[in-house]
């Protein structure tokens, strides 16, 4: 359910979904900067990652300014560790499972295309200066090879149909006449070729149509099969794990005596399907160490991603896991808000662990932070092509920390949404991407760079 696009010279105000969408606006509902009266607003704190403050000396343990990686840089930290990590072995699937894979060897053409001369439209084939006696039967595609032709002959043809030997061009049906004795006329002149697809107008055998690294789309799948081809060489989907850390987490019902709905395993599995992922499996865990120990000590996923329990709680179990199993922090909180305490670690040669921050926005966060490069190139996927839109209404920031906030694009601007909060995905559950706002926050008109999300392009990996 994403947002509508503005389609080109409609203004945002043209919209009226702002409500719905509940678009950032002066909290005292007075000024509208995107309407050019009043005070242009900055939008006051929406989430506690904003109203709090930040003195190093407040966070104990990540976040704070010594430990904690800037935003850019986790990101880079993860794609390296996703480098450094032996490349799988491509594998061999039928086309139906290749959508969102990335060809491990370039796709060339099986056999000439098309692969025999082909009659572009529906009508007769002829031979020589018309006007032609014509034949009884007709040729249709897919059927066996017609008869030649003789100079001042025609046949009926159908579209796709082979083309006769020795026949000089199609004349369409429209442009065809005939007499009374049956002999057709050209009422408009067919030339010589015309509306004959020659065999290999496309592309001879062996001809490379893709390079490898190509991102296998639906039009990729519908060229291989033109091309001959029944299943493609790809990099294997990199396998990952969920384990959903909480106890107080119901899986179906309403919120109740202090337990609320898990949001983030429904969430994360078609996501990560979006980044390129195997999802092997969704376990719930509760907030139980031995549990969770196990878990990732016994599991042979490329990723493990887990939810909640970063943080310095009692029952916040991930660190001390972490620890115990010996494995290697690669990222141990960063400086983005949401998702400040997420973390990365290296736990054997060939897996990683990502760790979300339990409130479902934060969770979002370090997703895209974490798990999206590292995961991309696991996947052996290109980076999407960076971006920027002027941004359609002030942000504040934070003062030390990079902000990701959902936006919906309008007018090619990028309008901020409201409840972007940590613990809320109602912004984001109708926004068209992620802007990501520097430390100390952003004017109207600002270009920003946009982190889009995976229903925006396509909805890749979502079967
Ligand atoms: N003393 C401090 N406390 C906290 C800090 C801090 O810096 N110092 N950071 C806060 C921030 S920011 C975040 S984010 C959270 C991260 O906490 P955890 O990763 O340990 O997550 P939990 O405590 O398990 O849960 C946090 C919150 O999210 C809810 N949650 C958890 N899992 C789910 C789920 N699957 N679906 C929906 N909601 C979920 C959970 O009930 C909590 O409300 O720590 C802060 N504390
Ligand atoms: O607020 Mo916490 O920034 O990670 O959700």
């Amino acid at each position: 359910m994403n947002a509508p696009r503005a389609r080109p010279g409609q203004d945002a105000d043209d919209l009226d979904v702002e409500e719905a969408l509940a678009l950032v606006k002066d909290p005292r509902g007075t000024s509208d900067p995107r309407h050019g009266h009043g005070t242009p607003a900055v939008p006051a704190p929406t989430s506690e990652s904003e109203s709090r403050t930040h003195a190093p000396d407040s966070a104990k343990r990540k976040g704070d300014g010594h430990r904690a990686t800037p935003w850019p840089q986790a990101r880079t930290t993860a794609e390296r560790a996703a480098r450094s990590v032996p490349r799988r072995a491509p594998v061999s699937v039928s086309l139906d499972a290749a959508l969102g894979l990335v060809l491990a060897a370039p796709l060339a053409a099986l056999t000439d295309l098309p692969s025999f001369d082909t009659s572009a439209m529906d009508g007769y084939a002829v031979a020589g200066p018309g006007p032609w006696d014509l034949r009884e039967e007709r040729v249709l595609a897919g059927h066996a090879k017609p008869e030649p032709l003789i100079d001042g002959e025609a046949v009926r043809i159908a579209t796709g149909a082979r083309i006769p030997q020795d026949a000089t061009a199609v004349l369409r049906s429209e442009h065809g006449r005939l007499d009374d004795k049956g002999r057709l006329h050209a009422t408009r002149e067919a030339v010589h070729g015309q509306d004959i697809r020659p065999r290999g107008q496309e592309c001879r055998s062996g001809d490379q149509l893709l390079p490898a690294g190509a991102l296998v789309t639906p039009a990729v799948l519908g060229l291989a099969a033109a091309a001959g081809y029944d299943t493609l060489t790809a990099i294997p989907r990199p396998r990952v794990e969920v384990l959903v850390l909480g106890d107080e987490l119901l899986t179906e019902g309403l919120p109740q005596e202090g337990l609320i709905r898990d949001a983030l395993g429904p969430m994360l599995p078609p996501w990560l399907r979006s980044l390129g992922a195997e999802v092997l499996a969704v376990r719930r865990l509760g907030d139980d160490a031995k549990a969770l120990h196990k878990a990732i000590t016994r599991s042979d996923a490329d990723l493990i991603v887990t939810t909640g329990g970063t943080a310095s709680g009692p029952v916040d179990h991930v660190h001390p896991t972490l620890s115990r199993i010996g494995a290697q922090l690669l990222v141990d909180g960063v400086k983005v808000r949401p998702g400040h305490p997420m973390v990365l670690a290296r736990t054997k040669e060939n897996q990683h662990l990502v760790g979300l921050p339990g409130n479902p926005l934060a969770a979002v966060s370090g997703l895209l932070t974490l798990a999206e490069p590292l995961l991309r190139i696991l996947a052996g996927r290109a980076a999407p092509e960076p971006y920027t839109l002027p941004l359609g209404d002030a942000v504040h920031g934070h003062p030390y920390d990079t902000r990701l906030i959902p936006v919906v694009v309008r007018a090619d601007r990028a309008v901020p949404l409201h409840y972007n909060g940590p613990a809320m995905l109602r912004g984001i559950a109708a926004s068209d991407a992620l802007a990501v706002v520097p430390p100390g926050g952003a004017r109207p008109g600002q270009e920003l760079e946009l982190l889009d999300l995976p229903w925006v392009l396509a909805g890749m990996g979502n079967a």
